[in-house]
């Protein structure tokens, strides 16, 4: 007796008609249940995309092969699909949308800082310094800080979970406002247009599975900063002294002095303006 004679036995004996192609669809969603579950318990977004084009796949296929559950299955799971993958990317759609509001229509910027340009490097030339001193000096000392410095995402709401100070930028103001014991030790300070412009501000955490058990919610606000905005964030560690800046969802680790002044040199300087494009007849005159 051959397999289909046995699947035929089985379910005539269960007056069930099933046929080869419902147990193959059953087995499928089983599986897709199964692994939807793995999914949601490592939520991940590059897994999430790559379960998106799973269902799809699988839909195709359903398509084709008619496996009629697993269709309605996976028909059901789209019709609120798109609101859930709003949901899970909302990070992701929040930075793209940002970017878009960030790009420069023929040559315009759409938000500019309220600094003259030209001012506005020398600024943030002084700020890096101090930001770098500070860092290297509490890196040794052992004094967990959390800085964040602006760039064009506006930071307001974040400024408003702090106290605004307004204040000019040196490694001792840092020092002494990241100082245990003073009353804006906790929470990140805001550095905007090269100045300080809150303390004690709350940062968004990252849910970022990835980040190391080491790290606390210090680091972990700091990389949440950065995955909701272009801000670059610069932390030191109370426990190990490490030196890390955050940038983009990423944050790299283990900086010294230098490498940290060279990285914010390329983020937060603004490029030297072209100088006016002179006609060439005055050029010529004023050689
Ligand atoms: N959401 C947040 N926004 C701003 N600052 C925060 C936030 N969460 C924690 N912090 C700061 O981090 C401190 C706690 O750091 P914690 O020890 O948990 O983190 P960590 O990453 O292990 O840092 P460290 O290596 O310095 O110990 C808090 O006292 C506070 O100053």
């Amino acid at each position: 007796m051959g397999l289909k004679g046995i699947w035929y036995d089985m379910f005539t004996l269960f007056h069930v008609n099933v046929g080869l192609s419902d147990i193959l669809d059953i087995a499928v969603v089983a599986f897709l249940v199964y692994e939807l579950i793995r999914l949601i318990n490592q939520t991940h977004t590059a897994q999430i995309a790559k379960g998106i084009l799973v269902l799809i796949f699988t839909f195709v296929v359903a398509k084709i092969c008619d496996f009629r559950t697993l269709q309605w299955l996976i028909n059901s799971v789209m019709s609120f699909g798109l609101i859930a993958v709003v949901i899970v990317f909302q990070p992701e759609l929040r930075r793209a949308l940002e970017q878009v509001g960030r790009t420069n229509f023929f040559g315009m910027q759409l938000f500019r800082s309220k600094v003259n340009p030209a001012d506005l490097r020398e600024v943030w030339q002084n700020a890096i310094v101090s930001v770098c001193d500070a860092a290297e000096q509490m890196s040794d000392t052992r004094t967990g800080a959390l800085m964040v410095l602006e760039r064009r995402t506006n930071l307001s709401e974040i400024i408003k979970t702090g106290t605004v100070l307004n204040a000019d930028i040196t490694p001792e103001i840092l020092e002494t406002i990241f100082y245990e014991g003073t009353a804006l030790h906790d929470g990140a300070v805001v550095v905007r247009d090269g100045r300080i412009e809150a303390a004690g501000c709350v940062l968004p955490l990252s849910n970022n599975l990835e980040i190391g058990k080491d790290m606390g919610t210090r680091h972990r606000a700091a990389l949440g900063m950065s995955e909701n905005s272009d801000a670059v964030v610069v932390v030191v560690s109370e426990e190990t002294g490490i030196i890390s800046m955050a940038k983009n969802g990423v944050l790299i680790r283990r900086l010294d002095r230098q490498n940290l002044f060279n990285m914010l040199q390329g983020d937060m300087v603004p490029p030297q303006t072209e100088e006016k494009k002179q006609p060439f007849w005055r050029k010529k005159h004023e050689s």
